[in-house]
């Protein structure tokens, strides 16, 4: 579903992600792993768009789309949860659903999102900046998931989350998987969360992958070195 290759990003002269090649399948949850700074978020943005590619290729259900601009990305099925979650502090939740739905033409918030997280129910007439961390990561994953994508980028949904949230959490991507025929990459650091939702673990380091397990061999002492400092 979402192949890469050779990707490289840069900060001016200062390359930040150094080739990475790597794919993801329908039906897989693939996480990456790393320390802070070692190029997660930076790797993510370049695959919305938000960061341009100094070298390499990005498919997307057979389509490239290393050359598409953010909205047309998301219009060929990748939807993105921001790390720090992003959402509009002064819209209602209802509103923040609404402004992923324009891409996917929906009329009304389908079934589905409220019944993935009641929650926003119950919200929906709130200001997004009024809700809870875990609520506004609910929000941002429900406004990711109105576009129908194929692949859904999440970047650190379990920072500043307390831990009986990131269950649940957990527990909604796992969900969403079951629901949906849908691709899901997520960048973390919390171990105890990739290995409940991850098939695959990739490690990122300066740049560079230079570890992966699926989730059936994981060596947790092995990862658990490379994210200590
Ligand atoms: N706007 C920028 N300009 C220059 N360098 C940057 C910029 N943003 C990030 N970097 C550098 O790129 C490297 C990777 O940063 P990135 O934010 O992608 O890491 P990360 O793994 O997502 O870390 P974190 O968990 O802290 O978000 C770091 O060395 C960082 O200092």
């Amino acid at each position: 579903m979402l192949h890469v290759d050779n990707l490289k990003v840069s900060y001016g002269q200062s390359e930040v992600i150094h080739g990475v090649t790597f794919s993801a399948e329908k039906n897989e949850t693939l996480a990456i792993m790393g320390r802070n700074g070692m190029g997660k978020t930076t790797l993510f943005k370049s695959l919305i768009g938000v960061l341009p590619l100094s070298a390499g290729g990005i498919q997307v259900d057979g389509m490239d789309i290393s050359k598409s601009e953010s909205y047309q990305r998301v219009a060929r099925g990748v939807a993105y949860v921001p790390q720090g979650r992003m959402i509009f502090p002064n819209l209602t939740v209802q509103e923040n659903i609404e402004t992923g739905m324009g891409v996917s033409k929906l009329k009304k918030i389908p079934d589905d999102i409220y019944a993935l997280f009641p929650v926003l129910q119950d919200m929906r007439h709130r200001k997004g900046g009024n809700l809870s961390g875990g609520q506004q990561q609910q929000l941002a994953i429900a406004r990711a998931l109105v576009t129908n994508p194929k692949v859904l980028l999440l970047d650190e949904p379990t920072e500043g989350i307390q831990p009986s949230i990131i269950k649940d959490i957990a527990n909604v991507l796992n969900e969403i998987k079951k629901m949906r025929d849908i691709t899901i990459i997520v960048s973390e650091q919390v171990l105890s969360f990739t290995m409940a939702v991850a098939d695959r673990i990739i490690v990122i380091d300066k740049g560079n992958f230079i570890h992966e397990d699926h989730r059936s061999e994981v060596d947790i002492e092995k990862i658990k070195g490379y994210l200590s400092v």
